[in-house]
This record gives C-alpha cells, sequence and structure tokens, in this order.
C-alpha cells in the first residue's frame, strides 16, 4: 500500500516514522510520501488561501495549489480521501475496505475547507472520499488523517504481529470489546472474573460475548439493530 498526504504543516506526520507504522514503513508494507502543498504555490508569500466567495468568516484554500498537488500524486486507481466534518463516518469497517486498496491519498484542508470544485474535479477522476472521524470539529485534516491511517494501516496484512488480535477488538463484530484482565488474580482487593481461572474456554467465551453485550447496549445501543439482532449476536 502507498500513501500519499498533502498539508501544509508536512512536519507533523513525522511520527509515521515510529511505532506500529514506522516498522511497516522500514519492511515496505506501507510508503509513504508527505507533500507540502505550499511547494505547489507560484507566489512570494507562498499563499494557499484567500477569502470566501459570498463573504463569511474565515478563509477558504485555493483551488490551484491543492490541483498541481494532487495532480502530481493522484492516478485513475487511487482513492483521494478528504476529512471533513462534513463527509461520511469513518468506521471500522471503512477502515477495513480502505486496507484492501493499493493507493490512498490524504488531502488535509484547513480553515474553512478546501474550494469545494477541488473535490468535483477529482470525482470526475478518481475515488474521492470526504470522510468524518466524528462529531466535532478540528482545526484541520491533519489530525483526522493519523486517526485514518493509524486505523487502516493496522488492518494491512503483515503490519500487526498477531493478525488474531485484530479479529477481538472493539467494533470488529459490530460490538464493544469484552473487559480484559491480567496478573495478579486480586489487585486492591478486586479479583479477576473467576470464569477466566476457570480453564473452561467455553464458559470463557460465553462470559465474553455477554460482557460484549452488556457493554454495547449500556455505551453505544446505537450500534445493536433490532432487539432479534440482538439476540442473534
Ligand atoms: O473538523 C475538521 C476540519 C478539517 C478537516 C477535518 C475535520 C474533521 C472533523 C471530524 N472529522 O474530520
Amino acid at each position: 500500500m502507498r500513501l500519499d498526504i498533502v498539508t501544509i504543516f508536512p512536519a507533523f506526520f513525522g511520527v509515521l516514522d515510529v511505532s506500529l507504522l514506522g516498522k511497516a514503513r522500514a519492511s515496505g508494507l506501507i510508503e509513504v510520501g508527505v507533500h507540502d502543498l505550499r511547494d505547489f504555490t507560484h507566489d512570494r508569500h507562498r499563499t494557499v488561501d484567500d477569502t470566501p466567495y459570498g463573504g463569511g468568516a474565515g478563509m477558504v484554500m485555493k483551488p490551484e495549489p491543492w490541483g498541481e498537488a494532487l495532480d502530481s500524486v493522484v492516478t485513475p486507481s487511487s482513492v483521494l480521501i478528504v476529512p471533513s466534518p462534513a463527509g461520511h463516518p469513518f468506521t471500522q469497517a471503512t477502515a477495513r475496505e480502505l486496507a484492501t486498496r493499493e493507493h490512498l491519498v490524504f488531502a488535509c484542508g484547513r480553515y474553512e475547507g478546501i474550494d469545494q470544485r477541488v473535490v468535483e474535479h477529482y470525482s470526475e477522476r478518481t475515488e474521492v472520499r470526504q470522510l468524518s472521524v466524528g462529531d466535532y470539529v478540528l482545526n484541520g485534516g491533519e489530525v483526522a488523517t493519523m486517526a485514518m491511517i493509524e486505523a487502516i494501516g493496522r488492518l494491512v496484512p503483515g503490519v500487526v504481529g498477531n493478525p488474531e488480535s485484530l479479529t477481538e477488538e472493539s467494533h470488529e463484530d459490530g460490538l464493544l470489546e469484552y473487559p480484559s484482565y491480567t496478573k495478579p488474580p486480586v489487585w486492591r482487593d478486586l479479583a479477576v472474573p473467576e470464569v477466566l481461572l476457570s480453564g473452561n474456554h467455553g464458559a470463557i467465551a460465553a462470559w465474553r460475548h455477554e460482557q460484549q453485550l452488556a457493554r454495547t447496549r449500556a455505551v453505544r445501543p446505537d450500534l445493536l439493530g433490532t432487539a432479534d439482532s440482538i439476540e442473534e449476536r
């Protein structure tokens, strides 16, 4: 997989050289290119924004630098991802799907966003996904891009050492994950649930599934469908 990121804060993505994704880059599983949008400007001030047509507060990112920057990385087989508070929800299912794609390009907008014609232009030439990482507002797309890259990157085969660890996580099966415990068996008078010490794998699996259901009902009932589908789970 190759990732290309266009941003006015390229240094922000230095962290991609460490941790899990750092190893994935070193092993060649994931290639990453970070591009400074200002390198695609031609004026002395390296201008990337201007006042909005129709008035209003803030500034809008100009289409010309974005066009030159994206032309340098986007191909017909790319997925152009534009983080946006107005985007479709980015979910674990989205991450799973995008982890199967060969080339992802992230356009990190700032200010009041990117001139809409950029999305319109590239939507005629490649797959464009406007995606939101949550119902809140950030100052720009960099944090959202980092979250998506981590969620997607860890699903790329070979990136995570033990693939089994990916199957029992929150949202993988539509439910929140069960609580986890390790040694010691008692800590500050708090004991590990007996069933986990029983060695009865059937009972353990049943207890864990019930914990997932209970947690999901309590914390994220929106993840559950109709009553029937709950019982089926
Ligand atoms: O709030 C934003 C500003 C710019 C780019 C993306 C976002 C955002 C908010 C939630 N998901 O993405």
